[in-house]
């Protein structure tokens, strides 16, 4: 085994989307490009994200996983089978913790196919760790130390926020927190356009609801901080009679509520396929 000095602290495995943000997010938080090593399949992305960060790209991902002391697996949760297959050997040999961000990849899954008595942590981050606001959940495997899931809390702490999620939860953890970008930015999208229909331009609309969201978001964390909750904001902006209540009560006929349920429990029941198959 390679000696602990000469091991990368972490070492990416995929580098796309989510690697990406997560790579760049470790770097503007002032993690030191020389402690990561990154490797992809085709070697297109893996090489120009390493560059960008002053990291390490690695082509043979056998040698990522005997130099790195964490191995993140960063590929799409079908793709994680056959790459634990190929390289049980490197991982038996090296025993890296292993950091799966697959959506719907449980760690029973994970420790199937891994060596007897591997330490996985399983985490569920999203894109906004490219600026420093993913909120992240983590969750130990069997044979996970205290000291491992502290390693890997420094990692998400490092993008954003950090909580220990009960495995079960992870479905709907992810929707929420996972899924909900994409959901949001459609949103804001979605928004701008019904602005375009009253006369604003695209980007003075985006521009607009955009920054309406971020300013909505923190007004919901300081709530929540004081004992209250968003509920207490909607209130506050629906003045009696005013335009709040009247595009609010337009929203939910139009099913407003409905909506997000919806989008929730495709999410979950996406998720439990993924974890079937
Ligand atoms: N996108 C998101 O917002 C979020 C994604 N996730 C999870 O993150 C994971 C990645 O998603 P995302 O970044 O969107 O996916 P992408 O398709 O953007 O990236 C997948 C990466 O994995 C690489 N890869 C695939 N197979 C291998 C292999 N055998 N060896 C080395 N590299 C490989 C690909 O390389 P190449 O391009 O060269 O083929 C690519 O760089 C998924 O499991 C997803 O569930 C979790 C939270 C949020
Ligand atoms: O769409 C997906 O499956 C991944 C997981 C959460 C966000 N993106």
């Amino acid at each position: 085994m390679i000696s602990a000095a000469n091991r990368f602290e972490y070492g990416f495995i995929g580098a796309g989307n989510m690697v990406s943000a997560i790579v760049q997010g470790m770097s503007a938080a002032g993690v030191e490009g020389e402690s990561l090593a990154i490797t992809d399949h085709s070697g297109k992305r893996a090489p120009v994200l390493a560059k960008a960060v002053d990291a390490t790209y690695l082509p043979d991902t056998a040698e990522l996983i005997r130099r790195s002391k964490t191995v993140i697996l960063g590929m799409k949760p079908h793709q994680q089978n056959q790459l634990l297959r190929t390289y049980r050997e490197e991982i038996a040999q090296s025993q890296p913790l292993v950091i799966s961000i697959a959506a719907g990849r449980s760690i029973a899954q994970l420790e199937a196919q891994l060596p007897e008595g591997t330490a996985v942590v399983r985490v569920m981050p999203n894109v906004a760790a490219q600026v420093g606001l993913s909120t992240t959940a983590l969750c130990g495997g069997t044979h996970t130390s205290a000291e491992q899931i502290r390693t890997a809390t420094a990692l998400c702490e490092a993008i954003g926020s950090a909580q220990v999620v009960a495995e079960e939860l992870f479905p709907v953890f992810t929707a929420l927190a996972g899924c909900s970008p994409a959901w949001f930015a459609a949103t804001v999208d979605a928004l701008a356009q019904a602005g375009v229909a009253e006369g604003l331009t695209k980007t003075a609309a985006l521009t607009a609801a955009a920054s309406a969201m971020e300013g909505t978001g923190k007004l919901i964390q300081a709530a929540l901080a004081g004992g209250n909750t968003a509920a207490d904001i909607v209130d506050q902006v629906c003045s009696p009679r005013g335009t709040t209540v009247a595009g609010l009560l337009a929203a939910e006929d139009a099913g407003l509520r409905r909506v997000w349920h919806s989008a929730v429990r495709a999410a979950v029941a996406r998720d439990a396929h993924l974890s079937a198959n």
